[in-house]
């Protein structure tokens, strides 16, 4: 690269190119938009192209990046592309050659980390700076993590979360990556993708144990349903903001929420969206016990090896016998609530609210 000259050709630009291309780990989507602008600005010069509509949000997003760059010089932006890709690939080859020995690299998860130890399959949700929000990739790793549980040589098998919170929910980004078929197949794969992440819950058949160690929203929250016990911090909370977010219940909460805390509670929550302390959520049985966050760990841990040193049969035939003859039943809810959520996300309620987020004007 001719660096020294701080003027790059174009022969430098098209390896840097091909640098973007060999990285190992995704950038993230801000560096992407900055490479895709400076590209756009490099190779035809400033943004002349008409602005994409407001539910567009990809070619929305590339849009603003590209327009942003302004009268920039091609020659510039070519360099900026150069320096760009090489201070990307130096520090993402620098991170990745220190995590060999990590979970995440072992186990081949990049949101996850699954380590088995003692009895006990763990996993965990980790994306800490997303607040553990579930992307489309996280969906598809907690299935294999479940299916490869379901084989090994664990008794239970835990679910937790690293960092702040268990998770927030579904990644709302997901509804940004609009394919060929445009919205409608969008809402279509999705909910294929969710049905089959629920059916996993539904199937598997060991003690499944939450430790919700922080917050838990939408979907994170409505699985615990399907759960054999569920402990929580007496940080966790429990929030599933349908309504808000135009969308509808799911993870079978239709059905499981009304048995567990009975219709007029269950409506609360998935109706009008109604926050639970730790300690509500014990009370309407939908959490198994809660414990203060100073000991959470050390006092959950010691009751799960315990739990994991009894008989590995009995208990899986225990949890066929409490579980089987609602397994139908659970699998005809999924479907429905899945066919029910994929109109609700062509909806201008839902739309409206995914926007909002993405465009930082609202939070729950
Ligand atoms: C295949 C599809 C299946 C769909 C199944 C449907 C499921 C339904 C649901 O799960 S509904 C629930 C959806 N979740 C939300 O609406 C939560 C949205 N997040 C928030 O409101 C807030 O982030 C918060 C209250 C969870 C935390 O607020 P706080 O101020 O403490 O933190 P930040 O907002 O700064 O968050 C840190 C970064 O994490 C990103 N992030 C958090 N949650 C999500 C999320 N659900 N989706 C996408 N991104 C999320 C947030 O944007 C920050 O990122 P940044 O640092 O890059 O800005």
């Amino acid at each position: 690269m001719n660096r020294t000259a701080m003027r790059a050709s174009q022969k430098d630009f098209e390896n840097a190119m091909n640098q973007v291309k060999l990285l190992k780990k995704d950038p993230g989507n801000e560096v992407k938009l900055k490479l895709y602008a400076l590209y756009k600005q490099a190779t035809e010069g400033p943004c002349n192209m008409p602005k994409p509509g407001v539910f567009d949000l990809i070619n929305k997003a590339k849009w603003d990046a590209w327009n942003t760059l302004g009268s920039l010089p091609k020659e510039t932006a070519r360099q900026n592309y150069v320096d760009l890709a090489s201070s990307l690939s130096s520090s993402l080859e620098s991170s990745s050659q220190v995590e060999p020995g990590t979970d995440r690299k072992s186990t081949g998860y990049e949101t996850l980390m699954v380590t088995s130890e003692d009895g006990i399959t763990k996993i965990t949700l980790n994306r800490p700076a997303k607040k553990n929000a579930i992307n489309v990739e996280m969906y598809h790793e907690i299935m294999r993590a479940l299916k490869a549980a379901s084989k090994d040589d664990s008794s239970i098998t835990v679910l937790t979360g690293n960092g702040d919170y268990y998770s927030s929910g579904n990644d709302l980004t997901n509804f940004t990556d609009i394919p060929p078929g445009g919205v409608e197949e969008k809402a279509k794969n999705s909910a294929i993708l969710l049905r089959e992440f629920v059916g996993c819950f539904i199937d598997f058949p060991k003690p499944l144990i939450a430790m919700v160690n922080g917050p838990a929203v939408g979907i994170s929250v409505t699985i615990l349903g399907l759960f054999d016990a569920v402990y929580a911090s007496d940080r966790a909370t429990f929030h599933t903001p349908f309504s808000h977010l135009g969308q509808s219940p799911e993870g079978c909460s239709s059905y499981t929420f009304l048995k567990i805390m009975g219709p007029a509670k269950a409506t609360e929550m998935l109706v009008f969206g109604k926050k639970l302390t730790a300690g509500e959520a014990c009370a309407q049985g939908l959490v198994t016990e809660v414990f203060p966050d100073s000991t959470f760990q050390k006092e959950v841990w010691t009751r799960l090896k315990a739990f994991a040193k009894l008989p590995p049969n009995a208990m899986r035939i225990s949890k066929e016998v409490i579980r089987n003859r609602e397994k139908e039943k659970l699998h005809a809810v999924n479907a429905e609530e899945c066919s029910v959520l994929q109109e609700r996300w062509l909806s201008d309620e839902c739309m409206n609210a995914v926007v909002n987020f993405l465009s930082r004007k609202s939070k729950l």
